[in-house]
């Protein structure tokens, strides 16, 4: 969305939004009003906006196995499907579409189980693995965040089982062990994908149990009791029921690593092992990777569960971009103590109404940063397990639109109309930001992530790197810019105000009118901030996005290599109060200047006091100049103290600024750290 657009031009968009709405309203007249029906409207949009072309990827994976090749010359024409014939598009998609679902050995049932959720055709990586699957072969599968690896394996898993090769040796006896063994690293995850199986599986008369954490052994142990052909679980919760005895993984015939690289780092590998281990002949298992991140050493370790056969299915290959295509990247410089204040303005102007996460390094930041903003839960390891599927539950049916998380909700969960990503810092790790964006954006919309940073003491161009992404640099949104996206909004809501009012307020506004000394217009103005919920509208600095603070720049006339220079500067002519109240002070990229921020009382004094200093100049901005990132010293990140400064290697970038106008200035990233616990 862009910030300055007009509030005419935000009215046609919503028009078209809601016209959208209602057709697909109309296609979907029999699907109740569920989340699932929303995806199957998101998946009908996908059906009808197919337009795929099949290049050949390149293979960086091609040592962990055979890449699996799409057919070149699949090429998919653009479907031009009128909705109101959803049968003949049906057809269409069927005869035009290679993937469509008909095409593949997909059981009536099972393609009965789809088209219930609006899927015809099969995306990109299910259609790639389908066979290769269904015929036996081990794989590593990647494709970026939000692009259906879930029914990549449960799809051909599922046919396997009932039509498909180990459907004759399945047993399907009372108090039956299971056959399928699928490992997440979280509870949120394994019931998502669980739901998943239950759901398609179920079609087909398979039964399916999750296993994780705070959960009832009970209802478990009576599931493996009556007999259970799939399980799907943390790796902590299943290893207990194996040294319980209530379970027998010896005769599975598919093992699935979901998440497969958070799924081996150090932590989970050693339960993993133990429990893939306990099946007697992996000669007769076929073993599954899937992950949106494949880093290199995830080849060693997979290499021990995978047959030397097995095949690669890789999306991202070489390509330079591994996060989500159809999310905008967005840094923004803000100091932590700005974020509260910051973060509803950011929700306000760039989630389009729809729900947003945003992404806590620390579960005590999450807790807190949750209590400080409106209509928000906090979710993380810390919280009980119901209460964080109430707080989850509630998140996905729009009870509350903002949820404040650590890296328990990064991967894999897939919840309807999340529009903004917000992190609250550059993560640890480029893995966590590719799966952290891309909780938005996902089978074909588009979203929003905007990464917050201290200019002093993060860096992300590392990030940035290793992702493949091009950040678009902002500045805090400023009332100007709030006005426009809230503003729409707030003139609707009072419009659709029942005129049965108007005679019970008519006189209480006239006297308004008369009393004020203000215009209709300048009241009316008041009463849209109101309604926007706002009382007030401050002005945010440039640098950290303070309040009520500005940010200028200080030359001297000459270089300038460190802070402390500049602070020996401004002691020449300010009293030592004054130098300590300067906030987030850096470098320019080009030596010859520092920017800080300073509190709008204080301009003043500065700005005089530079007449008493030879050589110094200093002047309000009104765009941030391209800054020096502060490099990490030491370890894989570096520490967040210390670090050299260094011309703006990273990040450089053009950007929006809060008052408009495009200006240059470098990104930072954080430094690393030791690794937070969720
Ligand atoms: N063939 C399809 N047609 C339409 N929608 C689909 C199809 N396959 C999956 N989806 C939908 O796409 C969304 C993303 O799927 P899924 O969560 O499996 O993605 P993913 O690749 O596993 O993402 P991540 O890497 O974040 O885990 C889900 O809402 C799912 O219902």
């Amino acid at each position: 969305m862009d910030l300055f657009e007009s509030i005419a031009e935000k009215k046609k968009r919503k028009e078209t939004k809601e016209n959208k709405k209602r057709k697909h309203r109309k296609d979907d007249q029999s699907s109740s009003d569920s989340d699932q029906s929303k995806k199957s409207k998101k998946n009908k949009r996908k059906v009808d906006e197919v337009d795929e072309d099949f290049e050949e990827k390149s293979e960086t994976s091609s040592e962990i196995g055979e890449p699996i090749v799409a057919d070149k010359n699949q090429k998919l024409k653009k479907q031009k499907l009128s909705a109101d014939s959803e049968d003949d598009a049906g057809e269409v998609v069927a005869a035009n579409n290679p993937n469509a679902v008909s095409n593949f050995r997909i059981s009536e049932a099972l393609k009965a189980a789809l088209k219930s959720k609006g899927i015809e055709a099969l995306f990109p990586i299910q259609a790639m693995t389908f066979n290769t699957v269904l015929d036996g072969s081990d794989l590593v599968g990647r494709a970026r965040t939000g692009q259906g690896k879930t029914l990549a394996f449960v799809l051909p898993i599922l046919e396997s089982l009932t039509n498909g090769p180990t459907s004759s040796s399945r047993s399907t006896s009372y108090g039956r062990s299971p056959c399928v063994l699928v490992l997440l690293p979280t509870r949120e995850l394994a019931k998502q994908v669980f739901e998943d199986f239950q759901f398609y599986g179920g079609a087909l008369g398979l039964k399916s149990c999750c296993l994780y954490g705070q959960s009832s052994y009970r209802e478990q142990e009576f599931s493996f009791k009556r007999g259970v052909d799939i399980v799907i679980g943390t790796p902590g919760r299943i290893k207990d029921h194996i040294e319980r005895g209530n379970v027998d993984f010896s005769s599975l015939k598919f093992r699935v690593l979901d998440e497969a690289d958070e799924m081996l780092r150090m932590g989970f590998v050693e339960d993993v092992e133990l429990i893939l281990g306990k099946v007697k002949d992996t000669s007769k298992v076929q073993t599954l990777l899937f992950s949106a991140t494949l880093p290199d050493w995830v080849k060693k370790i997979s290499a021990r569960f995978l047959k030397p056969n097995k095949k690669t299915a890789d999306l991202v290959g070489n390509e330079k971009m591994k996060a989500s295509a159809s999310v905008r990247h967005i840094v923004l410089p803000c100091s932590s103590a700005a974020q509260p204040q910051l973060i509803p303005d950011v929700i306000r102007c760039y989630s389009s109404g729809g729900r947003t996460i945003i992404f806590t390094e620390t579960k005590d930041s999450a807790s807190q940063l949750a209590g400080l903003l409106p209509d928000a839960r906090a979710l993380h390891g810390d919280i009980q397990q119901a209460t964080r599927e109430v707080t989850l539950g509630g998140f996905r049916s729009g009870k509350f639109k903002t949820l404040v998380a650590t890296n328990v909700a990064a991967r894999g969960l897939d919840i309807n109309d999340v529009q903004l990503i917000i992190q609250c810092e550059p993560p640890r790790d480029v893995e966590a930001y590719i799966h952290r964006s891309g909780r938005t954006g996902r089978a074909g919309n588009t979203g929003v992530a905007v990464m917050l940073y201290d200019p002093r003491k993060s860096n992300f161009s590392r990030i940035e790197r290793e992702s493949g992404v091009k950040f678009e640099h902002i500045t805090a949104p400023q009332a100007a810019d709030v006005a426009k996206a809230v503003g729409f909004d707030a003139a609707e809501a009072i419009t659709n105000v029942s005129d049965s009012v108007i005679p019970a307020f008519k006189s209480a506004a006239e006297e308004l009118l008369s009393s004020s000394g203000l215009s209709a217009v300048e009241l009316l103005a008041k009463a849209l901030a109101k309604a926007a919920g706002y009382t007030e509208l401050k002005s945010r600095s440039l640098l950290t996005s303070m309040e009520n603070y500005v940010t200028v720049l200080l030359e001297t006339g000459k270089p300038i290599y460190s802070p402390s220079f500049v602070y020996s500067v401004l002691r020449r002519f300010l009293p030592e109060e004054k130098v300590e109240s300067v906030k987030g002070l850096a470098l320019t990229a080009d030596g010859n200047g520092a920017v800080f921020d300073l509190s709008d009382e204080d301009v003043d004094s500065f700005l005089t006091g530079q007449e008493n200093a030879a050589n110094v100049s200093i002047e309000v901005l009104k765009a941030l100049p391209k800054l020096q990132v502060r490099e990490p010293s030491g370890g894989r990140f570096g520490g967040r103290g210390g670090g050299r400064y260094s011309s703006g290697r990273g990040g450089g970038g053009r950007y929006s600024g809060g008052r408009g106008g495009n200006n240059r200035f470098s990104g930072g990233g954080r430094g690393g750290g030791a690794r937070k616990s969720w």
